[in-house]
């Protein structure tokens, strides 16, 4: 057992309870398979249920009784029938799961409107079996609440991964197009068992390369294998290609040569690639090229791809990741009160704001196929960010939401964290922009201002490890984004239960333990490394262990010094009106919560507040208690997550079992690294002791200092 097979795993079913239902309920399948996609949907279902029934399965007549029959209207005349009977839409992707007597027969109907839907409606079933649940009288309907779910891949034409723990890139570009590596269907079966219908293959951080011919033939054979699972393929586009690959002077989105440029090579990949999804932007960030050098603007950029998009059906997904201009220009540090050159506060060099100083101007200027991307955070996908401004500023424009499924700042492939409570706390949050409700996720799917496109984006972390991604638990990372992006209403807890039952079985034994452990994981890891609102304070460049002592980074901004802002007074970053004034850039409902000490979030806390190191939070402890208080729990969390795996141990295979357990191995290790160095390195701050009732830190700060890692995978590849 060596995870390969993901939540896919089709065991034969071992109680024996279970065994002897499915088997009597299900005599055999009925799928008329007209399509390469209905023909996917047969398959999986064969391999499932003869895998999980222990036996091959049976084709049978429609007129079967205990027959499961999948497909469409043009597909099957019961399904038709069905359907209409029923008055059941389910749209593009949607499907539906029914128990029905028809002429005295018992039958089970997976119905959708489109082929997708019905393949869509397979992983479902296979997922009731393989979790246990009663087929008896199913009623289900299910339809994703967002169009495009997509994985956005940071891989690089040379195989390396930027912010990659597991691997190297599963695009084997060499062998690429004329062999189809195994990997690339069950990558297509393992996302489309989760609802993902895209796939951006490439870094944003751009190569034109990808768009010269010979990589685009290797691109259109990885679509033509994902097209039978709904998933369309995306490219990241470098803005200067016009100029590297395509020998033009300029890449100014205004001059028509460069348009014409654009518009000759879309003609040609979706001559290649008919159902091509669009491209993917990040421009004038971290030193990628985009309209700013012509002085234009991110509308004028994003726009001319639009135009060209548009009469294919793709769109653009511009990155509103973006940090550069002030900070960069200056390098300077925020002080309080002071003004630049211009007479304008440096203030506005928080890089916390500068995302939203350059879009929100440009609300409603996007043309329709265009979607802001916008990271979930302000800052850089940390531990724990409060929602980026962002959402709910830009009444006029849709904006898709990034998360980022590889650890970057999470531990990376080594330290287990359950990130759905993290995706959640951001879908779930409250902007207040068109009046209380309006969640994150409401603006991600669209229903709050009725947008045409909706789409989410998560940064994927796999690679070519026999695994997938590193961690095991990475997987189910995953599958949490996955089924978030289907539907954000789920529960982190559902969607861990759904994923233990599937990946590690059934017994309670197993389930309830390890559910608790990943439940505890991510308030653990923010405890332990970034607690009451800290955050970037890891490793300049690798991100990887604690260095909130770094004051001199290539940027200002690079520099946890720039974050944590530690003095003889205290701790964190003033983002009230006394400060950076970030806070403005919310609605009214949530400045006033956040502004305010006393009623800011202890979590945000020091996103937005220099707190005194003596000031009494709501917990009653000072800062300095509670800082030490926090990181203590989120190593003993650790401790105790070690303590409860060992119970599920005579219940899983040796191999995963060992692969979990030295890997907290290594998380309790380093959680005591994370909190040492930096309750160490804040005490020189603060001058105040750590209670004794805890364990003394057993190294001193200069070791902590001294620590290099020239070892630490993942290097952003690129920069
Ligand atoms: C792809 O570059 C990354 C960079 O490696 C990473 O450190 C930061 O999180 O964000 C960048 C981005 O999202 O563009």
């Amino acid at each position: 057992e060596n995870g390969y097979d993901l939540w896919l795993r089709y065991k034969k079913i071992e109680d024996p309870t279970y065994l002897n239902l499915y088997r009597k309920s299900i005599a055999g399948i009925h799928i008329n398979a007209i399509s390469p996609t209905l023909l996917v949907a047969k398959k999986e279902l064969e391999m499932g249920l003869s895998g999980l029934l222990g036996a091959p399965i049976k084709e049978v007549g429609a007129q079967t009784d205990n027959a499961l029959i999948a497909g469409t209207p043009s597909s099957s005349p019961v399904i038709k029938s069905f359907l209409e009977k029923e008055k059941i839409k389910t749209g593009q992707e949607g499907f539906a799961i029914y128990s029905q007597t028809i002429n005295n027969k018992k039958l089970i109907l997976i119905a959708a409107e489109t082929d997708l839907g019905v393949l869509y409606g397979v992983f479902h079933f296979l997922k009731l079996l393989q979790s246990h649940q009663s087929i008896q009288s199913l009623s289900t309907i299910s339809i994703p609440k967002i169009q495009r779910r997509i994985l956005n891949h940071w891989d690089n034409l040379n195989r390396s991964v930027e912010r990659g723990y597991a691997g190297i890139s599963i695009w084997n570009w060499h062998t690429l197009p004329d062999y189809i590596d195994k990997r690339y269907i069950d990558y297509a079966r393992a996302n489309a068992s989760i609802g993902i219908n895209g796939t951006v293959l490439t870094n944003v951080n751009a190569s034109s390369l990808v768009l010269t011919d010979p990589y685009l033939e290797k691109v259109k054979a990885l679509a033509d294998v994902f097209r039978p699972y709904g998933i369309r393929v995306y490219l990241t586009a470098k803005f200067s290609a016009p100029v590297e690959i395509g020998r033009l002077k300029t890449a100014d989105p205004l001059n028509p040569e460069v348009i014409e440029w654009w518009k000759h090579l879309c003609d040609k990949i979706y001559k290649m690639i008919p159902d091509f999804g669009g491209f993917l932007i990040k421009a004038n960030s971290e030193g990628q090229p985009g309209p700013q050098g012509y002085g234009r603007t991110h509308a004028d950029g994003a726009n001319m791809f639009a135009d060209i998009l548009a009469p294919h059906g793709g769109i653009v997904m511009w990155r509103a990741f973006v940090y550069d201009a002030r900070v960069q220009r200056r390098g300077e540090h925020f002080e309080e009160g002071k003004k630049d050159v211009a007479g304008e506060s440096i203030a506005s060099a928080d890089r916390f704001k500068q995302a939203y100083l350059e879009f929100k101007p440009l609300d409603g200027k996007f043309k329709e196929n265009v979607l802001i991307q916008v990271k979930n955070g302000p800052i850089d996908f940390q531990p724990r960010e409060p929602f980026s401004p962002l959402f709910g500023a830009m009444p006029n424009t849709q904006l898709m939401a990034e998360f980022q499924i590889t650890q970057e700042y999470l531990g990376q492939a080594t330290h287990l964290v359950y990130q759905a409570p993290l995706y959640k706390e951001c879908l779930d949050a409250d902007t207040y922009a068109y009046g209380r409700g309006s969640t994150v996720a409401k603006i991600t799917d669209g229903s709050l201002k009725k947008h045409k496109i909706s789409a989410i984006a998560g940064v994927a972390n796999i690679g070519n490890d026999i695994n997938w991604t590193g961690h095991l638990f990475g997987q189910a990372n995953w599958y949490a984004f996955g089924r978030l992006a289907w539907d954000h209403t789920l529960s982190s807890e559902t969607i861990a239960e759904e994923w233990i039952r599937q990946t590690f079985g059934n017994n309670p034994k197993v389930l309830q333990p390890i559910q608790q452990i990943m439940m505890a994981s991510r308030e653990a890891a923010v405890n332990y490394m970034t607690p009451l609102g800290l955050h970037h304070i890891m490793g300049t460049g690798h991100h990887y262990g604690p260095a909130p002592w770094v004051e001199n980074a290539g940027r200002a901004d690079w520099n946890p010094v720039y974050y944590h802002k530690a003095d003889k007074k205290g701790l964190g970053f003033d983002r009230t009106a006394t400060g950076s004034d970030a806070l403005s850039q919310y609605a009214p409902e949530v400045r006033k919560q956040w502004e305010n000490m006393k009623t800011c979030n202890i979590e945000y806390i020091l996103w937005f507040h220099h707190v005194p190191w003596n000031y009494t939070l709501s917990t009653g402890r000072s800062l300095w208690d509670e800082l030490c208080f926090r990181y203590y729990s989120g190593a003993d969390t650790v401790k105790w997550m070690q303590d409860i795996w060992t119970t599920v141990k005579a219940y899983i295979d040796e191999e995963r079992y060992n692969h979990v357990r030295q890997l907290l191995n290594i998380q309790h290790k380093e959680a005591k690294w994370w909190r040492n160095a930096c309750l160490l390195y804040f005490q020189t701050f603060s001058e105040l002791p750590i209670p004794s009732h805890y364990e003394a830190p057993d190294k001193t700060l200069e070791y902590y200092k001294s620590l290099r890692f020239p070892h630490a995978p993942g290097i952003n590849g690129n920069l």
